[in-house]
């Protein structure tokens, strides 16, 4: 067993040498559907990667997020996150959804809805204190968004609302980061800092599985990609010669 360190309430093990993601079978239905939107996935994501997940629309990309996210409960087959079951480690995980699913009119400051990311960490008992603050503020300056803090989120354009999603994500500080489309209505500039951000998130040895459609530069953004086709897993890819898929 070993212990990985996070700024929260305490230690969670991880197990040793576990992958930072392992599906075995995975099969997800929706209520009503006549067929699965994911069907006996099988994937191993190891630590510190950076996984594009590519596919057509309504190829099961987000449903499987969700699933490792503990949105969605799946029919069968199993989810692992650094050995553990889903929500054993809930405070490790960081779900960035898609930008369509949040109510942007919400009456919010960027700087309030950044720090509602730090909330995993506080439990019942604790308010956020100075150190959330300052989290908040280095993750909003490091995405370019420092002078948007005090702005409500409706009065954002649809890179900096998908700048503030991320940023929500990353001060959580957890080791696998989930992002759903975390490119859509970025322009070149802001491409630039997430693509630095997942850089980043690498050497620091975390682990991002990305859902995305741009697919013109993943050999330099990612480092394995995973092809989902009508819910099923159709390509793994390793850009870098390097590594090993497991
Ligand atoms: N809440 C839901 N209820 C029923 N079916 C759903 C639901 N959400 C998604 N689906 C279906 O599940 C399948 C996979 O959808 P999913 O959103 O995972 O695809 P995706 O690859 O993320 O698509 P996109 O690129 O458009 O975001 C599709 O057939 C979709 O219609």
């Amino acid at each position: 067993m070993i212990t990985i360190a996070y700024s929260g309430r305490g230690f969670t093990p991880a197990q040793a040498h576990a992958p930072a993601l392992a599906l075995e079978g995975l099969t997800v239905m929706y209520p009503g559907a006549s067929r699965p939107a994911l069907r006996e996935v099988s994937l191993s994501v190891p630590t510190g990667r950076r996984v594009a997940l590519v596919g057509a629309n309504g190829s099961g990309k987000s449903t499987l997020l969700k699933a490792v996210a503990g949105l969605l409960y799946p029919q069968a087959g199993s989810i692992r996150i650094y050995g553990r079951p889903v929500g054993a480690c809930h405070h490790r995980v960081a779900y960035l959804p898609q930008r369509g699913e949040i109510d942007w009119d919400f009456p919010v400051t960027v700087e309030r809805m950044v720090l509602a990311g730090r909330y995993v960490h506080l439990g019942w008992l604790r308010s956020p204190n100075q150190s959330d603050q300052q989290r908040v503020l280095q993750v909003l300056e490091q995405l370019g968004l420092a002078d948007l803090a005090q702005r409500q989120i409706s009065q954002l354009s649809g890179g900096q609302q998908q700048r503030a999603l991320l940023a929500r994500a990353l001060v959580q500080d957890a080791d696998l980061l989930l992002l759903d489309e975390p490119l859509s209505a970025v322009d070149a500039a802001s491409r630039a800092i997430i693509a630095a951000v997942l850089e980043r998130l690498g050497q620091q040895g975390k682990t991002a599985l990305v859902a995305t459609h741009h697919l013109d530069r993943l050999e330099e953004e990612f480092d394995h990609i995973f092809g989902l086709e009508q819910g099923a897993l159709t390509q793994v890819q390793n850009l870098h010669a390097s590594l090993e898929v497991a």
